[in-house]
């Protein structure tokens, strides 16, 4: 087993041994390095040679020359996934052991030979050269820091996602270590309930999780550019969250973005996002399923990358907040995570993210998995209340939890590998139980999208069922900031919608501007709070 000291020494030699480094930077390099090694000493074996040495390093560290970014300094300090033989490829999803059939992440592939799915397999033997401690200090040790990339959430776990790009390719916005949430006053409230988590991904830079695949997707494709590789643009069908994403992290890095977005079932906070990044978008008189099957027609005939999560590149981001959950957690591990669900990526992503942690140590079981999907749109659910006996698709219908109106998930055999695997269970919600979930959330201050609300009027079911206890440790994960769906909550705070009680709306009380009417709204209004005014 490798230790710190080990791995640290040799990013150290490394970056030493380079010639091309002039006799300045040697000595900034020296300096940092010795504080690299200092730090990871405290972390391994107390009689390493290094250890009175480096307690005698000095601890002040200097800032990087006025003239270099940190980009540059990334650059300097090299990158040293190679050296340690940590790769990866996509490989066909669930393969047969014996199967041969495997491409390099710079190929432009998205189907297996068969036409099924693909995933992205790491190296693990490379990877198990250093043990759980090992991997759990690095990525503590990056948390929260600017060093690029690893002030991002997704590229602190770097060697476990991408490991052979090349920090100056990578295009991030220091997404991820999203805040993951007590809910205390919601569990205690509406579920009897002391370990309720919510884990916030859609505060985020565009409001999602999808910033999590986004950056890998987009670095890969900068990547692919600077090596002269055929792609002109990246490309997605979208219901208003992976375009947001794709189109500014195509924005950041100079790529042309292409959406096609179905008209008129999406957000106007979503619709904005990508026309202000500067996206080239197609409003199609179809269903999300149906610019689904467009973009895969055109990304097989034009020189345009496709951005959904058909993709297996997505998921290596996606599963980081899974592996975030756990280091949030000091790497204890919550009995249920409940994920709304609607092309199905996010769900493998987690269990992915859940799995590769068991199997580097660094845990020792995964939590059980709840999918939980809109009635309205709800394939998997039916599937799995069939026990699992025939997929079909279904055809979608409005959902206020509109980013995953989805009939026809591409990843359906992902999630079922996931629920299966999982212990997991599939739940869904009817428009009533998810508008009234996220109202009630709301209440307790939060501001939730209504597929968080979705997620959580499956946890509701689970609770009043018993399935989920009263003390479990659960985490609902919230996808998408609220502030992305005001319209859905203004239609229910005004008791605007056809059929729906809307009984925890709290509409705004229209006052005559005058002391007299105020004094006696408000005195009513306290009265009701029980106040002793
Ligand atoms: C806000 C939000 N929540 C949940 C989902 C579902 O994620 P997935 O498609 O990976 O199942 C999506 C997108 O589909 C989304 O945009
Ligand atoms: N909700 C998604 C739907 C597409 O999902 P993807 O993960 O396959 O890109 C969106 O926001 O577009």
């Amino acid at each position: 087993m490798a230790s710190l000291y080990q791995f640290d020494a040799s990013v150290w030699s490394v970056e030493h041994k380079s010639k091309s480094f002039r006799r300045t930077r040697r000595r900034i390099e020296g300096h940092s390095s010795r504080l690299i090694i200092r730090a990871s000493s405290s972390l391994s074996d107390n009689s390493s040679p290094s250890s009175s040495a480096a307690a005698a390093a000095p601890l002040l560290k200097h800032r990087r020359p006025a003239d270099e970014n940190i980009r540059d300094e990334a650059r300097r300090h090299n990158n040293c996934s190679h050296v340690h033989g940590f790769c990866a490829k996509y490989v066909p999803f669930n393969a047969d052991p014996s199967s041969t059939e495997s491409y390099s992440l710079d190929e432009i592939v998205y189907r297996s030979r068969s036409g099924g799915l693909l995933d992205v397999q790491h190296d693990m033997d490379a990877l198990k050269k250093f043990d759980s401690n090992y991997w759990k200090s690095l990525f503590d040790s990056r948390v929260g820091k600017t060093t690029w990339p690893y002030g991002s959430g997704v590229w602190s776990k770097k060697e476990w996602v991408l490991p052979e790009i090349d920090s100056d390719d990578i295009v991030s916005a220091f997404e991820g270590n999203s805040n993951l949430f007590w809910a205390e006053r919601y569990g205690k409230q509406f579920l009897g309930m002391n370990d309720l988590w919510v884990k916030h991904c859609g505060i985020s830079h565009t409001g999602s999780f999808k910033d999590l695949g986004m950056t890998v997707l987009v670095s890969q494709v900068n990547r692919l550019r600077k090596m002269n590789r055929p792609v002109v643009g990246v490309g997605c069908a979208s219901t208003g969250d992976t375009s947001a994403a794709l189109s500014a992290y195509c924005a950041a890095a100079g790529i042309p973005s292409i959406v096609f977005l179905p008209a008129n079932r999406i957000s106007i906070a979503q619709l904005v996002q990508p026309i202000a990044n500067g996206a080239f978008v197609l409003s199609l008189d179809t269903d999300f399923d149906g610019c689904m099957q467009l973009i895969r027609e055109v990304t097989a005939e034009l020189p345009i990358y496709l951005a959904n999560s058909l993709n297996s590149l997505r998921l290596e981001g996606q599963k980081t907040a899974a592996i975030e959950i756990l280091q949030q957690f000091d790497w204890e591990v919550p009995d249920w995570v409940i994920i709304p669900g609607g092309n199905l990526g996010n769900i493998y992503a987690f269990y992915k993210g859940f799995h590769m942690c068991k199997e580097l140590g660094l845990v020792d079981r995964i939590p059980r998995l709840v999918c939980a999907q809109a009635t309205n749109a709800n394939p998997l659910y039916m599937y799995y209340k069939s026990g699992w006996s025939e997929f079909k698709p279904v055809k979608a219908n409005t959902t206020f939890a509109s980013a995953i109106q989805i009939g026809d998930p591409v990843s359906i055999d992902r999630a079922v590998y996931a629920i299966k695997n999982s212990n997991g269970i599939v739940e869904e919600a009817t428009e009533e139980e998810l508008m009234d979930a996220m109202a009630q959330a709301d209440s307790t201050g939060m501001f939730i999208c209504p597929h968080t609300g979705v997620a959580l009027s499956a946890l509701i079911k689970l609770r009043n069922s018993g399935v989920i206890g009263p003390t479990d440790r659960t985490v609902v994960v919230s996808t998408a900031h609220g502030l992305k769906f005001t319209q859905s909550k203004t239609e229910y705070h005004s008791k605007d919608i056809p059929d729906m009680a809307c009984r925890y709306a709290n509409p705004p009380v229209h006052v005559k501007a005058d002391f007299g009417s105020v004094m006696d709204v408000l005195k009513k209004y306290l009265l009701s709070k029980n106040s002793k005014y």
